[in-house]
């Protein structure tokens, strides 16, 4: 039995102001009957992680270097993180990709640092509108999940997070049958690489344009374990009935 996912990406938002908003979540949910984790920007980890250091809130990190240290101007290490307080870090999200030109490899190698320095690699993955349009979806995702997933993954050290880079931010969202297609092959392919019981141990979770509205709908798809959400996490008041609505289905076999 594994407890759903629902996790905020704060990305490139966010001051010590916005840490009220920390408070308001650990209030709402005192004890959930799903995990929630929250990535802020790097700036605020600390300061995040000490607010919420008694309540089942967790912080993470979204991105790190692969190395543990060394000159590397401007990067963080998983060990920096986890020093700062965050259990877990997104990794290879499709920004990062994009502005940043990373590579599966090299989320891979990450996925390696991440692990070694006890945190959860969130390993996120998903098809551009071109791609879908070409009909590559599948074959893209299969890629990126070979490639960008180093052995060695557990339900313990790795998410994988489908965000079809098209519905990101964009109020756009796939159906529930073109999610399901996607986290049926992604739990089909991890089971032929790691076998059935470590594939059904790590959550798969939906992201892009996750919001209060769309959450029950697409909590109720096959293999969705929970959100990866961005702009809908920035507040409470939406980040939270995001969490209850994935409380309605809060464990899966
Ligand atoms: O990491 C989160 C995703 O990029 C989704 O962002 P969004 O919920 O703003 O579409």
């Amino acid at each position: 039995m594994k407890r759903k996912l629902a996790a905020g990406n704060w990305k490139m938002n966010g001051t010590n102001a916005s840490l009220g908003e920390l408070q308001s979540l650990t209030t709402a949910h005192p004890d959930p009957r799903v995990d929630i984790l929250i990535c802020p920007p790097a700036t605020l980890i600390v300061q995040a992680a000490a607010l919420t250091a008694d309540s089942p809130l967790m912080i993470g990190g979204q991105d790190c270097h692969s190395a543990p240290s060394g000159a590397h101007t401007g990067d963080i290490s998983a060990p920096m993180l986890a020093d700062a307080g965050a259990t877990a870090v997104l990794l290879g999200h499709s920004e990062r990709r994009e502005n940043h030109n990373e590579t599966s490899d090299l989320v891979a190698e990450k996925a390696l640092a991440a692990w070694s320095a006890g945190l959860t690699a969130v390993i996120c993955l998903g098809e551009t509108l071109a791609q879908r349009e070409a009909a590559q979806t599948l074959d893209v995702i299969a890629t990126q999940l070979d490639t960008s997933l180093p052995d060695g993954a557990t339900g313990t050290n790795t998410v994988i997070a489908y965000e079809p880079v098209w519905a990101i931010g964009t109020g756009l969202t796939p159906s529930t049958a073109q999610i399901a297609e996607v986290h049926d092959f992604l739990r089909a392919r991890l089971a032929d690489r790691l076998g059935a019981a470590q594939a059904n141990a790590i959550r798969l979770l939906y992201g892009g344009s996750v919001k209060p509205a769309n959450a029950d709908e697409i909590f109720a798809t096959s293999n969705v374990d929970g959100a990866l959400v961005g702009g809908a996490s920035l507040k409470s008041a939406d980040f939270s009935p995001i969490i209850s609505a994935l409380e309605e289905h809060p464990t899966t076999d």
